[in-house]
């Protein structure tokens, strides 16, 4: 007998075993989607991740059900991916293949009921109520009928008692409908009928026949100077896309069309397309020519591949990284290999992914989160048959099936956005792709204009290749940073709101002389709050214990965590006053005073607000690149990677507030945004200007930003993590302790932090201790981080203690409704 280990989409950290039916026995591969029973009589799609002849000791296996496809859609290598996910991170290898695989191939999460296969209706007709008996023969003659429509047969509203009925009676199953979601992308065409491509004879017959019908003539004319089926009748079995014969060039009519087709002269049938109009051939272009610098720098990574798996590409702003990644993926390509472009986010791909088309054409396959499900399981299926040879994609490209990846490259490989929140797998995308890059033997170029310290670190350490660029392209300079300080402005009275004299004067200016601005504020709404004048009250979420953010349009306030919106109260709630105002600057403030204070100019504003929808962010960005906007407002989704003319001056309204998140993190943050801010000024022809306005023009943080000195901005904050044992000194390990009740939450958290520390040392573990916000959506939130070393200590057992730790605090009766979330390298 034969065994099949089946990893299932649930949170439980393993595999199950399957008995592989004999008439199954040669079908079953590693690898394969396949249909299985589990627990409450529920049906899933699992994959195949081991086929061997150990039966369980313990239980009897139920058998495998259905192979759901010929070729897997998973390869081995994957499967150990996953699987070192799972260990690493500290999930169940379900919720890795969850997150990993493309919804469209897993089976629709909808349910459905079917009849038991061992109940037969007319022997158990007295075990069945005439509403279930209804059931039953509906689902007789269906076989499969979604739950939803279940209500509308017995024309009842709720038929969940029905249903439990026959579950527990083991009359009927729940099942997850076992539907490909995948649909490909058809296209009608046209061809002419056999028996006139083959025989030139018949088709001087047809135009005899046709003489008298004008319109009819003449698309047969049409159709054969698109098909030249007079010089090879090969031509006609593809003929040609139905749109294409009657809209493009002359057009043609329809229903004359629909008349030969239906007197047999043409022909209609359908071929698959690929979804993604690549098919730019006549449009492709050679990969640019390398400045001295650039090729020089180009040497270098290829020399640093040639000695470590891995190089540090720093260069600055606008120095030309893209470029020099070009010629890496160029040479991967030529070699028939394949090559994964990482960006942290579906943001940069569009002006990203328009340079490479041109470069790439037809191997290039594009995959992100914001793809349907159609659109991802082509790419995935792209890069399965060797269609693709490049990739370009968000952090979940790694999980693509990879069969000859020999390069990586992550590009900004410093962005926070390379790390998964939640759910789990909260995996970090950069240190993935180092780990996929070794499995495949694959070289990982690692590119920044201000690297993240743990890259930086092991580059200084002589792990990492390193390849320097300090100049920009094609004699442009990096740009002046004044920095401005707004308390003395204010004093002056120079300040008009956030705007000091110096901003808006260069603002104006640079618009008179026909270039466009772009300005930074890091927040999002109109006001971070709004407070009563009188007493102080500050309205609050329901639900999360944080402000809620006013947002001008509509008049509303909201939460930024769970999206709780109300109107503006216009009276006090504690104290009764009129006097409501606003407290604080978002990015939709800034663009209301840019249009008082400079009524001429034309302002776009890019937050999370104006981008919701799915073409939102191109349309903002193409309007700005179109020359319709002057000045961009936005948060952070601005300083990244963007790559215009035009834009000469750069605005930070308020630098500051970067600096106080509570985060061993910030000042990296802060001097990343700032630089990635800045070097969007300036990137051809003239200097740019970046005005830099705080309250604290001394912070030496500010000085490096506008020096661009990353090298002693490393070696102060290196000093800093080595001191107080933060990464890259340590590995750290974040748990989040939830609860409906405060108190619990509390209890739970002390319990766990106490086994903790008896089991790991009071030294490796900090908190519990609630977190700045305690509280979101209703749960009360604690956390505890506990800090390993990142040389001898065996991390395995480390982890097993911590799980260990956490089940045990499951166990406790009173604790039973407390959640656990694990993090591992917490960003
Ligand atoms: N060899 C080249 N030939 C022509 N144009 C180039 C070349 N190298 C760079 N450029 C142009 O210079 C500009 C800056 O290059 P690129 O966007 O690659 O910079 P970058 O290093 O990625 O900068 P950032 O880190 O700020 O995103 C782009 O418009 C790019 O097309
Ligand atoms: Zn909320």
């Amino acid at each position: 007998m034969k065994f099949a280990e089946v990893i299932l989409p649930v949170p439980i950290p393993k595999s199950f075993c399957y008995v592989i039916p004999s008439q199954l026995d040669l079908e079953v591969l590693v690898g394969h989607r396949v249909l299985v029973e589990f627990g409450n009589r529920k049906m899933y799609t699992g994959i195949v991740s081991e086929i061997h002849e150990t039966e369980p000791e313990k239980y009897i296996p139920k058998p495998i059900l259905e192979v759901l496809e010929v070729e897997p859609s998973v390869n081995a290598s994957q499967i150990k991916l996953w699987q070192w996910v799972a260990d690493y991170y500290m999930c169940s290898i379900g919720e890795v293949l969850n997150v990993a695989l493309p919804s469209g191939l897993k089976l629709s999460s909808q349910s459905y009921i079917q009849i038991h296969p061992h109940f037969i209706i007319e022997e158990n007709l007295e075990q069945l109520s005439d509403r279930e008996f209804t059931l039953m023969s509906y689902l007789e003659k269906e076989q499969t009928i979604p739950y939803t429509q279940v209500g509308e047969i017995l024309e009842i509203k709720s038929p969940y008692k029905t249903i439990k009925n026959l579950i527990e009676k083991e009359a009927i199953l729940l099942i997850e409908k076992i539907k490909e979601r995948y649909k490909p992308k058809m296209e009608k065409r046209i061809r002419l009928s056999q028996q006139y491509a083959d025989q030139p004879d018949s088709l001087d017959d047809l135009f005899k026949l046709l003489s008298k019908r004008q319109k009819q003539e003449d698309a047969l004319l049409k159709y054969l100077s698109l098909v030249p089926i007079h010089e090879d009748y090969l031509t006609n079995f593809h003929g040609v896309a139905k749109r294409e014969f009657l809209h493009v060039g002359r057009p043609l009519s329809p229903s004359s069309v629909g008349t030969m087709t239906k007197n047999g002269i043409f022909e209609e049938f359908e071929r698959q397309i690929p979804r993604f109009e690549l098919s730019v051939a006549d449009k492709m272009q050679p990969t640019p020519v390398l400045s001295p610098a650039q090729k020089e720098c180009l040497q270098k990574t290829i020399q640093g591949l040639s000695e470590k798996n891995v190089c540090l590409l720093h260069g600055i702003t606008g120095s030309g990284k893209t470029e020099i990644y070009l010629q890496l993926i160029k040479s991967v390509i030529e070699n028939g290999e394949q090559a994964l472009f990482l960006i942290p986010e579906i943001a940069l791909s569009s002006q990203l992914v328009k340079r490479l088309k041109v470069y790439f054409g037809d191997v290039l396959g594009i995959y992100h989160s914001k793809f349907s499900d159609n659109e991802r399981v082509e790419t995935w299926k792209g890069v399965q048959e060797g269609q693709f040879q490049v990739i370009v994609g968000t952090r979940s490209s790694l999980f693509l099936p990879f069969s000859d990846l020999s390069l990586i490259i992550v590009d900004e490989e410093h962005d926070s956005s390379y790390k998964a929140n939640d759910p789990a797998p909260r995996y970090q995308g950069r240190d993935l792709a180092l780990v996929l890059a070794h499995m495949h033997h694959a070289k990982v170029v690692l590119g920044s204009a201000t690297p993240s310290l743990e890259s930086f670190y092991l580059a200084v350490k002589n792990k990492y290749a390193y390849a320097g660029l300090h100049e920009r392209f094609g004699d442009a300079q990096l740009p002046e940073i004044k920095i401005i300080d707004v308390k003395a402005k204010r004093k002056q009275k120079k300040m008009k709101d956030d705007f000091s004299d110096d901003l808006l004067h260069i603002l104006h200016q640079n618009t008179e002389q026909g270039y466009q601005s772009i300005l930074f504020q890091n927040r999002r709404g109109y006001s971070p709050y709004v407070t009563c004048d009188v007493c102080n009250w500050v309205p609050t979420c329901p639900s999360c214990n944080v402000k809620l953010t006013y947002h001008i349009y509509r008049n509303e306030i909201r939460c930024h965590y769970c999206g709780h919106k109300e109107h503006v109260p216009h009276t006090c709630v504690s104290c009764g006053s009129t006097e409501m105002k606003t407290v604080g600057l978002g990015t939709q403030k800034v663009e209301e005073e840019l249009k008082t204070y400079l009524p001429e100019v034309r302002v776009g504003r890019l937050d999370l607000d104006t981008t919701r929808r799915k073409h939102s962010y191109d349309q903002i960005l193409t309007d700005f690149e179109q020359g319709h906007i002057d000045i961009l407002v936005g948060t952070q989704m601005i300083t990244k990677g963007l790559d215009f003319d035009n834009v000469r001056v750069v605005g930070i309204i308020n630098a500051d507030t970067m600096l106080y998140f509570p985060d061993f993190r910030a000042h990296e943050r802060a001097f990343q945004m700032l630089t990635q801010v800045s070097g969007r000024a300036g990137r051809r022809g003239e200097t740019g200007t970046v005005i830099l306005q705080t309250q604290q023009p001394s912070e030496t943080l500010f000085a490096k930003v506008a020096r661009n000195d990353y090298h002693n901005f490393y070696r102060k904050e290196i000093k800093d993590r080595e001191q107080y044992h933060y990464p890259p000194f340590t590995r750290l390990i974040k748990l989040t302790i939830r609860s409906e009740k405060q108190d619990l939450t509390h209890d739970a958290a002390n319990y766990l932090g106490r086994l903790l520390v008896n089991w790991l040392g009071q030294k490796r573990i900090l908190g519990p201790q609630e977190p700045g916000i305690n509280k979101i959506r209703n749960y009360y939130l604690s956390e505890i981080l506990i800090k390993l070393e990142r040389e001898g200590i065996d991390l395995k057992k480390a982890k097993g203690l911590i799980q260990k730790a956490i089940y045990q605090q499951k166990e406790e009766k009173p604790f039973k409704r407390v959640w656990v979330s694990i993090d591992v390298d917490p960003q």
